[in-house]
């Protein structure tokens, strides 16, 4: 069922997004015709995933050219337009190489933009596949045990992604060649993109998981539960530095004091040379209500404040391996 799961797809006029903040309750789509609401989609979580967002971007272009057009906008009118999607959240390379891997197409019209962010979308999903095998197997080649316990941390499949996924592809392909046991899957506080989405993404595939409190992550390392951790990445710095969702770095400590690989699943894509260090990258803040309230209910008392960062940045020294597409390099040296 999620193997042709698209969370973006141009529907020939406009963006058809999975609404996955409303996920695992309902199925939902959204069709984006405008920015204003691309934008929305882009800040609210509704598309998110750093590879998914690549093809937003690439696709946000489009609908900038297409609205322009509707409402005679001038050139800077529309560039500004698409400064907006580019820059909606700051963290994930991936927004912004989508709509800049376009931008050279715009002087081709409308279709060229389509038809190069149709390939944006092709190559993630090729990308996911090799990632899949690259990753499952280094981690067959050097941890013994069978079958596997996979430990993993946010959302990083079909979801995320144009579809398979990056960690969570490494955690399909595994599972497809039966060494997989189990996957422990934190539940990704505050929005909750373990328990909701990548638990919804295994459920559908009877993969047998266990959400788990982020703060049981660094136990159930510690313990021996788990035999491997398995991550997905918003941004790779130059130095190998990686920022990912919020709670990374511990898993990361963890998996060092247990002696056990962490492992980072990211599309070539989300290597951003031009950021030199993990120190450079812009963490996303968000808002505080997300850690204050719980569906809508505010658990922490009305003088509290609350500090919201979205990602965390993992030391290249941390990294056991950094799968992409084009292989496996191990930046701590495993
Ligand atoms: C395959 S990239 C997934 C990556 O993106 C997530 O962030 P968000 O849910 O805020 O878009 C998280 O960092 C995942 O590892």
């Amino acid at each position: 069922m999620t193997d042709d799961l698209r969370a973006v797809a141009w529907t020939g006029t406009a963006l058809r997004l999975i609404d996955q903040t409303v996920l695992p309750a309902r199925l939902e789509y959204l069709d984006v015709e405008d920015v204003d609401g691309l934008v929305a989609a882009i800040t609210t979580l509704t598309v998110r995933g750093a590879p998914a967002l690549g093809a937003a971007g690439a696709y946000g272009v489009a609908i900038a050219l297409l609205q322009g057009v509707r409402e005679g906008w001038d050139e800077a009118t529309a560039t500004a337009a698409i400064a907006r999607v580019r820059e909606a959240r700051p963290t994930a390379v991936n927004l912004a190489g989508g709509v800049d891997r376009v931008l050279p197409h715009v002087s081709g019209g409308v279709e060229a933009v389509l038809a190069e962010a149709d390939r944006v979308v092709a190559e993630d999903l090729a990308a996911n596949r090799a990632i899949g095998a690259y990753g499952a197997d280094w981690i067959l080649a050097r941890v013994e045990r069978r079958p596997l316990r996979v430990l993993t941390h946010c959302n990083t499949g079909a979801l995320a992604t144009a579809g398979w996924g990056t960690a969570l592809g490494i955690v399909r392909e595994l599972h497809a060649r039966g060494v997989l046991d189990r996957v422990y899957v934190d539940e990704t506080r505050p929005l909750l993109q373990g328990s909701r989405l990548t638990a919804w993404e295994l459920a559908h595939e009877g993969i047998e998981h266990y959400v788990q409190a982020d703060g049981a992550a660094a136990g159930t390392i510690l313990r021996g539960l788990a035999d491997v951790a398995v991550i997905g990445a918003d941004r790779v710095a130059a130095n190998g530095d990686v920022a990912n969702k919020i709670g990374s770095v511990g898993v990361a400590l963890a998996c060092a004091d247990a002696g056990i690989p962490f492992v980072v699943a990211a599309p070539t894509t989300t290597l951003d040379p031009g950021t030199a260090r993990g120190d450079d990258i812009h963490i996303e803040e968000r808002a505080e209500e997300e850690i204050l309230t719980v569906a809508g209910l505010r658990v922490a008392p009305a003088a509290s404040r609350a500090h919201n960062p979205a990602f965390d940045v993992t030391p290249a020294r941390l990294v056991s391996a950094l799968v992409t597409e084009a292989g496996v390099t191990t930046p701590a040296g495993h």
